[in-house]
């Protein structure tokens, strides 16, 4: 079993306890349950910096990142830096992040909120909307395409965007389909974590031009975000550069300042 298996099936575990220890009727219960998202797809088209800033305490790949965050304070820096949306990861085992963390950062800030996620169930949609995401991610290594069909469309009827994450040609292939937003290229191999810039790179010229493409992971150059622009590229996800240092939004506002 690879390490994506493993938190994958864990995830299963984990949402059907949730689902018998809170009902997803609740979660039209909260305010922002009928809030109209903030789109990350049009921030990314109208925006020169096209970062996407991640808050992520900790990987399997990398074990501890930051443990002594604020997601709030993140979250304020990060809009201060100019950044045009922020992910925030709410996987607890693998990640050190929770569901908490998206409401507080929801409570923070205006900015587009992508919930990071290994996300399998309608359930996991409905949490994302009452938390206050404005975007999901949709990982096609771990979905059928008929999934990210249900999944995609579910999230589309309540008003979330849709970032679809490929690794390779086949699940590109597979994928491609109206409901989504913008298409994620990860740099990272989640089986092995292996990173390369290539990946995205080689699977750009496949990404149909209607979609907004997205170059994550391993990203830490100003260098790296100009090439992966030449290549087509609207928005680049950028975690642990920003997340290891002491304060990751003044980080990100150095980055960008450079950028610019
Ligand atoms: O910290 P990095 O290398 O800048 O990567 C950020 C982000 O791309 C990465 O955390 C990520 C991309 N896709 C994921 C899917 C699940 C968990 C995490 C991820």
């Amino acid at each position: 079993m690879n390490i994506l298996d493993k938190i994958v099936a864990d995830k299963r575990k984990e949402v059907a306890l949730k689902k018998s220890v809170l009902p997803k009727a609740q979660f039209e219960k909260s305010v922002f349950f009928d809030r109209n998202c903030n789109s990350l797809a049009e921030a990314l088209r109208n925006s020169e910096t096209c970062i996407i800033a991640e808050h992520k305490r900790r990987s399997p790949s990398k074990s501890t990142i930051n443990q002594n965050t604020n997601v709030g304070q993140v979250a304020q820096g990060y809009e201060r830096a100019g950044v045009c949306g922020m992910s925030v990861l709410t996987d607890i085992k693998y990640f050190g992040g929770s569901i908490e963390d998206l409401l507080l950062a929801r409570a923070s800030v205006d900015i587009p909120l992508l919930r990071k996620e290994f996300i399998i169930d309608e359930y996991q949609l409905l949490e994302a909307k009452a938390y206050g995401a404005d975007v999901i991610l949709l990982i096609a290594a771990v979905l059928s395409r008929e999934e990210i069909k249900n999944l995609s469309e579910f999230a589309k009827s309540l008003g979330l965007e849709v970032l679809l994450e490929v690794h390779d040609q086949e699940e590109l292939e597979k994928s491609v389909m109206p409901s989504l937003d913008m298409l994620g290229v990860n740099n990272r191999n989640l089986k092995t974590f292996e990173v390369s810039l290539e990946t995205s790179k080689a699977l750009s010229v496949l990404i149909p031009d209607d979609f907004v493409k997205v170059s994550e992971s391993g990203i830490s150059s100003i260098e790296a975000i100009k090439t992966l622009k030449e290549f087509g590229y609207q928005g680049f996800l950028i975690g642990e550069n920003f997340m290891k240092t002491d304060n990751p939004g003044k980080s990100a506002e150095m980055f960008i300042k450079s950028l610019l």
